[in-house]
């Protein structure tokens, strides 16, 4: 595939110029830059989701030019979201047929052909399960098998590792040499330097909507990559970290017997939240490790107010904020930074400097003996897209224009701006490039160091590892065991993790095979000692099989 000359304006923005891609078939092709760079929107046009406005793209030798996605289908050329969009409720078989129906019917016929696939690219795909009953690697699967069933030879995948664990990626890694093996290509956009260089068999590097060069993996560093990346040398590879620190005693947010239940369509009643109990002092991050879908998200929103549990306290610097409205937990003083960022955290069609405002309409600069004060607002937005370096050509344009690792930015220092106590981090650098990642987090260690509490969320097991104080491992709504975050590895809590949470389900595309070495931690060191669990009960993370 080939790819010459890719112009693409947006008002105020050129986001993609004179971009030039080679991709060979039965490869994998990384494509890095830094937020705002313009890989997303050379994707989108590429799978027919935008148009270009110079520039052609040449499949198998043949000029083509793409008006839709089923227009990109049609020649072969499938994407995987980085949000999956399956139906819960339906089968996989129902998830795969869904709008292919012409192509083997949805019978036994498909049934035969998802088998087929399954088994040709180790994929481990069931088609008579229910959605909701899969983890979140093997919804990434079947995601990948509907692309394929719909003929799919080129897959374009979307930051595919960023809700794995390590062994998970692994197991993806393995999936995408498979697809390889067998003629197909695969183009993937990541963050993950270290990931990168492991796959990929050839990497292009775009800055500033311009392509500045391919680099070969074997012979090339994280360090080198990101160099590219930004068109400097780094001027500080590692984040520093403080000197050995102790969180105070005093306790800011004490959680006690929080329980949630949720009855499903059939009347059945499920505990989304078992009797979770932590507290967090001044100056203490607690980080919560668990695969999607145990419970952790509904644990924010419980805290955070979006959700009434059935029973359970909130207490928040001493105040029993049990039954208060979520503006008034943030005018306590707490931080937020969803997980969603598109449905909690931000107003897409609004303009930055409003988004600013968001969530903190009363409070300085915001507002001035109770009046909005639009001036300052605005150019604390200025500040905050200075001091963040949110990639945009202005505060006036919508936080729709922005891209994915913008719009993170503006959330984060809009977050920051206000000191909260108590901040609620769900994923807080997801799809944030490893330079702005680095900022934020020592944002956070430095707000620590006066006092700052963290309820840390995050499937980047570094960055959980690297920033937890305290680390608990949550698992079907319960916290079911604690981590030494000064001596666990990314590997073995993401054993801890998944050895319970799939425990029951059966994975035999997860053999992982010998996989690459994986990069090294924020604070610099590669292996440690064995896992150490404290008060894990008898059927926990700790003592299941962990690989099934
Ligand atoms: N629909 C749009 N309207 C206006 N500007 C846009 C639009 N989509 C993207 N842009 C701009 O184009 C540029 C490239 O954005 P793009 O999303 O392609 O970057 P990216 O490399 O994918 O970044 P990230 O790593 O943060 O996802 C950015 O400056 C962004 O603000």
């Amino acid at each position: 595939m080939e790819l010459r000359g890719i112009t693409k304006r947006f008002p105020g923005v050129v986001a993609n110029r004179d971009i030039d891609i080679t991709v060979h078939r039965g490869t994998v092709h990384a494509l890095c830059g830094e937020n705002g760079a313009g890989k997303s929107t050379l994707m989108k046009i590429l799978y027919g989701m935008q148009k270009p406005d110079e520039g052609t793209i040449t499949v198998d030798g043949e000029q083509t030019s793409f008006h839709t996605p089923a227009d990109a289908i049609a020649r072969g050329i499938g994407m995987v979201h980085q949000h999956f969009m399956l139906a819960e409720n339906l089968t996989v078989l129902e998830n795969v047929v869904l709008g292919a129906e012409k192509l083997y019917g949805i019978g036994a016929r498909a049934r035969a052909k998802i088998n087929e696939i399954s088994d040709a690219y180790g994929l481990g795909v069931r088609p008579g399960v229910l959605v909701e009953e899969l983890g979140v690697a093997d919804r990434q699967r079947v995601e990948i098998l509907k692309v394929l069933y719909r003929g799919a030879r080129t897959l374009i995948l979307d930051e595919p590792t960023a809700v794995l664990v390590p062994q998970e990626v692994d197991a993806l890694f393995a999936n995408l040499r498979e697809l390889k093996s067998e003629g197909l290509t695969v183009i993937f956009i990541s963050h993950k330097l270290g990931e990168v260089l492991s796959v990929a068999d050839e990497i292009t590097v775009i800055r500033r909507g311009t392509t500045v060069g391919t680099a070969d993996p074997r012979t090339t560093t994280s360090k080198q990559l990101a160099e590219l990346m930004v068109g400097s040398e780094l001027p500080s590879p590692q984040t520093e970290e403080a000197p050995a620190w102790h969180a105070a005693d005093t306790p800011m947010l004490q959680v006690a017997g929080l329980r949630l239940t949720q009855t499903d369509l059939d009347g059945v009643e499920r505990v989304i939240l078992d009797d979770i109990s932590f507290t967090i002092h001044h100056g203490e991050v607690l980080g919560i490790a668990g695969v999607e879908g145990n419970g952790q998200s509904e644990l924010v929103e419980a805290v955070m107010g979006i959700r009434d549990p059935d029973s359970g306290t909130v207490v928040l610097d001493g105040r029993d904020m049990s039954h208060a409205p979520t503006r008034r937990r943030r005018e306590g003083g707490v931080g937020y930074i969803p997980e969603d960022r598109h449905r909690h955290g931000l107003l897409l069609e609004a303009p930055l400097w409003e988004n600013r405002i968001l969530g903190h309409v009363t409070e300085p600069p915001n507002s001035r003996r109770g009046l909005l004060d639009i001036k300052a607002a605005r150019a604390d937005t200025e500040r905050i897209i200075a001091d963040y370096d949110v990639r945009t050509p202005g505060i006036d344009v919508t936080a729709a224009s922005l891209s994915g690792g913008n719009q993170q930015k503006l959330i984060v220092g809009r977050e920051m701006s206000h000191r909260p106590k108590l901040l609620i981090a769900a994923h807080p650098t997801r799809g944030v490039d490893v330079g702005a990642q680095a900022q934020i987090w020592d944002q956070i260690r430095r707000a620590r160091r006066d006092g700052l509490a963290v309820l840390l969320i995050s499937a980047d097991l570094d960055e959980l590892i690297g920033l937890s104080d305290t680390l608990r491992v949550m698992y079907r709504g319960r916290l079911v065991a604690d981590a030494d975050p000064g001596t666990i590895t990314p590997e073995e809590l993401g054993s801890a993790m998944t050895g319970a949470a799939t425990g029951h389900l059966e994975h035999p595309a997860e053999e992982a095979p010998p996989g690459p070495a994986e990069g090294p931690r924020p604070d610099g060191t590669a292996d440690a000692p064995a896992r150490r669990t404290a008060d894990a009960p008898q059927d926990t993370a700790a003592s299941k099989d962990e690989r099934r």
